[in-house]
């Protein structure tokens, strides 16, 4: 893809006309200032002045030649032959020279163009037409280019080919105008001429120029109704890679503007005018919607809210470089329409095209089958002239026919039609002898049979000479259709090709994005997993010490209970031994963490306090094994519901911190 390129701009300003001068109008409003490309407007009734800035400003005094150099269109010629497309396009209000900035033709009373080649003031279209052949032939590269031309004309909102005469007939609805999927326009059944030199460009042009629809009104006698587009497509058939561009120059002289208070205009011219206003005003707000346009944002362009908008789309805002010349007429009559023209001009300056190369490598076989056509046209005009002079013979006496024949005999014919001729007529002549005696043919007029003798191979009779031409005609007009439906594969082809390249570029960002959301799917996962397992360590230390502790109260719980089964110690001793606090005792020793302690030191409250008030012993033996057991084991004693307490508070706890590691608030500080 190439860098973008804002559309080029050149402002050009006619003489006053004859007419006006008569008519006392003034210039005193609009200067233009060439050195620096500025055109300074000064306003009414105030001391402000308006100032316009453009690629190229051109005076009153610009010829047609001054213009063309001064706007660089060989640069645009030289971009189109290198396979971009290039639009020229003119603008502004009815009568400011839009026409003669284009044509440079004189027209006569009944508004049909005098066409004189040569003259000095003929404008861009002869002038780019005349330099583009100059360019062709200049071109020292491997490159062959063909040439092709059509024109039409948009005409209250319809399409017509100025090329076929059958279109221009009253009523004709016009041609359609279709889009393929990429959103760009093309013209169904448009007639379009392969040219191999300027003039017969020229002479398309001229034909069509001739078909345009032309008014006269207050403001100009030869005032376009139409939008006019003449197109000329340029294929470049590299011979060594065989590779093709092919690229189109769009030539357009839009109708101008017209405010019906001042053409006068009524009927037909006043309807005309307002189709011509209503497409107009949509191509200003296709040039307001793209000005306004920022980079890397998209604006709703309203292009298919008129014929020429649809089919200008690729040319503003598009794909290829763009010149609009803005045509303004100086009288101060016309402040309005000019102050309108120079601000969408100024518009149109900051639109920014993205020129790109239209390479079609497929296009290879059009050219073969394009050189097939060429071959058998020979062969057919060939065939022509030998029908000719055959038919001349033919009533020559025997002895001229053959020394003529013999003289056609030795004519330059290239093609090798003769020898499938000769075939042929072998393959008649066989046929003919098998059939011969029953058949209730007359025999044929033609002197074919005179020939037999002299062997020239060109003895056949002009109904074989006639069938022969209808089946060249007809493998002709079927190569010509085998050729269309193949450029139009090709272009649908290619269309294809294209959607599938913007889908496969939207799957990959689509890849792209759910593989970033895998990715943090995963990284997710590890975490949330290396948490668990932190969790679980946790828990399992937790469980272990629990498990620890349990056991050594299992033990201790033994050894209490050993001591209880012993035989009960007396009354009166009861006093001697007790103890205040079994509590305060078993907190005070116990390693266990405080409220496991506190819990299962209540449950056993009972049973230690009923240890407590048991007699001691008589026997001091026993007695001291008495005193040993239990000092040994007082922090650590439980009893077998106070086993079953702790069990059911470690569920507990447990059952907590699986809750919530459950609800994702793991807590491992219990
Ligand atoms: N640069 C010029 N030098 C001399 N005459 C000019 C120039 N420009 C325009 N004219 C003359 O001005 C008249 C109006 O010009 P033209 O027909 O080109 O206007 P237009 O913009 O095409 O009008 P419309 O929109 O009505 O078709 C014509 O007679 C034309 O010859």
């Amino acid at each position: 893809m190439e860098s973008r390129n804002n559309i080029g701009v050149a402002v050009r300003i006619r003489p006053l006309l004859q007419e006006e001068v008569s008519q006392g109008h003034q210039v005193s409003r609009i200067s233009c200032d060439q050195l620096q490309q500025r055109i300074i407007i000064s306003m009414p009734e105030s001391t402000q002045t308006k100032i316009f800035k453009f690629d190229q400003v051109l005076d009153q005094t610009t010829s047609q030649q001054d213009f063309f150099e001064s706007c660089n269109l060989s640069i645009l010629i030289s971009k189109l032959l290198s396979g971009f497309n290039v639009t020229i396009f003119a603008y502004g209000q009815t009568g400011s020279g839009k026409t003669y900035t284009m044509e440079g033709y004189e027209y006569d009373k009944n508004l049909k163009p005098i066409i004189k080649v040569n003259n000095e003031n003929v404008g861009v279209v002869p002038r780019v037409i005349k330099r583009l052949f100059e360019e062709i032939k200049n071109n020292s590269s491997n490159t062959e280019y063909t040439v092709y031309c059509t024109y039409i004309q948009v005409y209250k909102e319809r399409i017509y080919d100025l090329l076929n005469p059958a279109q221009l007939k009253p009523g004709n609805p016009g041609l359609k105008l279709r889009w393929n999927k990429l959103e760009e326009f093309y013209i169904d059944n448009l007639f379009m001429h392969a040219c191999y030199s300027p003039e017969e460009v020229m002479m398309h042009y001229h034909s069509g120029l001739k078909n345009k629809i032309m008014a006269s009104h207050n403001l100009n006698s030869i005032s376009s109704r139409s939008h006019t587009l003449f197109t000329l497509t340029i294929e470049a058939l590299d011979s060594e890679s065989g590779g093709i561009l092919s690229s189109k120059l769009q030539l357009v002289d839009l109708a101008g503007s017209e405010r019906p208070s001042i053409t006068g205009n009524e009927g037909i011219i006043l309807k005309e005018s307002i189709e011509i206003n209503k497409s107009l005003f949509t191509l200003r707000q296709v040039i307001t919607a793209l000005s306004s346009q920022r980079e890397g944002e998209t604006v709703h362009v309203p292009y298919r809210d008129s014929k020429l908008t649809s089919i200008l789309k690729q040319s503003i805002g598009g794909n290829g470089f763009t010149l609009m010349i803005a045509c303004l007429a100086p009288s101060d009559a016309y402040l309005d329409e000019n102050l309108s023209t120079l601000s969408y001009a100024s518009k149109a300056l900051s639109i920014s095209n993205i020129p790109v190369k239209n390479i079609d490598p497929k296009s290879k076989m059009t050219k073969k089958l394009r050189d097939e056509i060429k071959n058998l046209k020979q062969e057919l005009s060939e065939v022509y002239q030998q029908i000719d002079l055959l038919s001349e013979i033919s009533i020559l006496e025997k002895k001229e026919q053959a020394v003529k024949l013999r003289e056609i005999e030795n004519m330059p014919f290239k093609s090798s039609h003769i020898q499938r001729i000769q075939a042929l007529r072998n393959n008649i002549e066989s046929a003919q002898s098998r059939r011969e005696p029953t058949s209730s043919r007359p025999p044929p007029t033609a002197p074919a049979k005179n020939y037999e003798s002299d062997n020239s191979g060109f003895g056949y009779s002009t109904e074989v000479l006639a069938e022969k031409l209808d089946d060249s005609v007809k493998l002709f007009k079927l190569i010509m259709n085998s050729n269309r439906k193949l450029k139009e594969d090709l272009i649908e082809l290619k269309n294809k090709r294209k959607a599938q390249e913007s889908e496969i570029l939207q799957l990959h960002e689509r890849n792209q994005n759910l593989r970033e959301k895998a990715e943090n799917f995963e990284n997710a996962i590890k975490e949330e997993k290396t948490s668990d397992e932190d969790e679980i360590m946790n828990l399992r230390k937790i469980n272990d010490e629990l498990a620890k502790k349990i056991m050594q109260l299992e033990k201790g719980h033994k050894q209490i209970q050993a001591v209880v089964v012993a035989p009960p110690p007396k009354e009166k001793e009861k006093h001697e031994w007790g103890f205040k606090s079994t509590r305060t005792v078993v907190r005070a020793q116990s390693s266990t963490p405080s409220q496991v302690v506190n819990y299962y030191t209540d449950k056993a409250y009972e049973t230690v306090m009923n240890f407590q008030s048991r007699p001691p012993t008589k026997n001091p033996n026993r007695r001291n094994r008495f005193e040993k057991s239990f000092e040994d084991t007082k922090g650590e004693m439980r009893d077998s519901s106070l086993d079953s307490a702790i069990k059911a508070d470690e569920n507990l706890a447990l059952s907590q911190m699986f809750f919530r590691k459950k609800s994702g608030r793991a807590n491992t500080n219990l």
